[in-house]
């Protein structure tokens, strides 16, 4: 295991509520002192933090037949308040000071809104002010939301390049099998190249949870990929943090491969982002796997879809129709349409913005 710099803890909706679905203050005023013990280390700590919907229910009753989206809208938007407050104010008994920061996945899909954010949280950072973050519940809805916050966590991880991810939550990671069956087992490392685990998970979540565990896999594996170790860890046990730091407990542990340079990290991510799609021939597709470094140039491209700007994320495939990789877009749809298929043209994806998916 890594030494931890710069993590980013995830806090699931279930550790902040008691089994009643009550917010559980006691827990959330513990994990803020251990929070703070970290800040203390001189580790950063970005929170993502969930439970707004899970507070603002307990404040607000609303008719059974109001519909589902806009009774999570008035919850999570009246909720959000007592969220951040009571962050404020225990952070604040320990000389700490906290930022609310709303997101939407639009904001991981815009370069320019995704280094603003990029740069508030680093500014953020470096002031020791604790950036806590959580989905724009009321703005992102059906295809504009996260899966759940273990992506908005994991994408998080990548934006800051932290080396660490930490996602709590109310069992002590994966197991083999139902956490509450007698012959399920922790799974205590997840090395670089394991087996899929997938299989093991069931659909089972908790009542205010949105993703389930096979998210926290699918985020954790994604992370790991790029070069940030995850521990997945019961944030309802006492100490939880600081005997993660101290490798005491149990937890889920996956493997970091090598870090990947940021930009690299953004692209990884921008699969369900990319707002055009290039497709190539044989021979780009060499070029790009060979181990000679590559740009993709528009000699190599077959047909371009879709509108976009410079700096858009893109998405590659062949003739096929395999997705290959993505990468940003040095120039608009309307330019690279006229440079399609001619030579020497400036690349349409420059190396340095280019993420491939697999090596052949
Ligand atoms: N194989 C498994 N190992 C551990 N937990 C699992 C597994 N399969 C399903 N789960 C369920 O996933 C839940 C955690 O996911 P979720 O409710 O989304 O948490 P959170 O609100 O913390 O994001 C656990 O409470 C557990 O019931
Ligand atoms: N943004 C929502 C959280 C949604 C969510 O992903 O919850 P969870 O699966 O418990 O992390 C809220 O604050 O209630």
């Amino acid at each position: 295991m890594n030494s931890i710099n710069c993590c980013v803890i995830k806090i699931g909706s279930n550790v902040l509520t008691t089994k009643e679905g009550k917010p559980d203050l006691e827990r959330m005023n513990h994990l803020v002192s251990e929070i703070s013990n970290f800040h203390k280390k001189g580790i950063k700590v970005i929170l993502v933090s969930s439970g707004a919907v899970a507070f603002g229910r307990k404040e607000i009753s609303l008719p059974e037949k109001l519909n589902p989206v806009l009774k999570k809208q008035i919850w999570a938007s009246t909720g959000q308040i007592e969220l951040i407050n009571k962050y404020k104010s225990l952070f604040e008994e320990r000389k700490l000071q906290v930022a609310q920061i709303l997101v939407t996945k639009e904001d991981f899909r815009d370069r320019k809104h995704f280094l603003n954010m990029k740069n508030c949280v680093l500014g953020l950072l470096s002031q020791g002010i604790i950036p806590v973050i959580n989905e724009n519940d009321t703005v992102a809805i059906t295809e504009l939301m996260f899966t759940d916050n273990d992506e908005l966590a994991s994408l998080s991880a990548a934006m800051v390049d932290a080396d660490t991810l930490v996602l709590l939550t109310n069992v002590n990671g994966i197991y083999t099998g139902s956490p509450d069956h007698p012959d399920s087992e922790l799974i205590r490392v997840v090395a670089q190249d394991s087996e899929e685990l997938a299989s093991y998970i069931s659909a089972t979540k908790s009542s205010f949870g949105r993703g389930g565990m096979l998210t926290k896999l699918n985020m954790s594996k994604k992370s790991a990929d790029l070069g940030i170790q995850v521990f997945i860890a019961n944030g309802k046990q006492d100490n939880i943090l600081t005997n993660i730091l101290a490798k005491d407990t149990d937890f889920t542990y996956f493997e970091p491969k090598k870090a990947k340079q940021s930009t690299k990290k953004w692209l990884a991510h921008g699969d369900q982002y990319f707002k055009g799609e290039v497709i190539i021939n044989q021979g780009a597709k060499s070029a790009l796997f060979d181990q000679k470094i590559s740009s993709l140039l528009p000699i190599g491209v077959i047909t371009i879809e879709g509108e976009f700007k410079k700096g858009d994320i893109l998405r590659i495939s062949d003739e096929q129709g395999n997705r290959i990789g993505l990468g940003r877009a040095e120039y608009p749809s309307k330019t690279a349409l006229e440079k399609i298929g001619q030579k020497n043209q400036k690349p349409i994806i420059h190396y340095d913005y280019l993420y491939l998916f697999h090596h052949e």
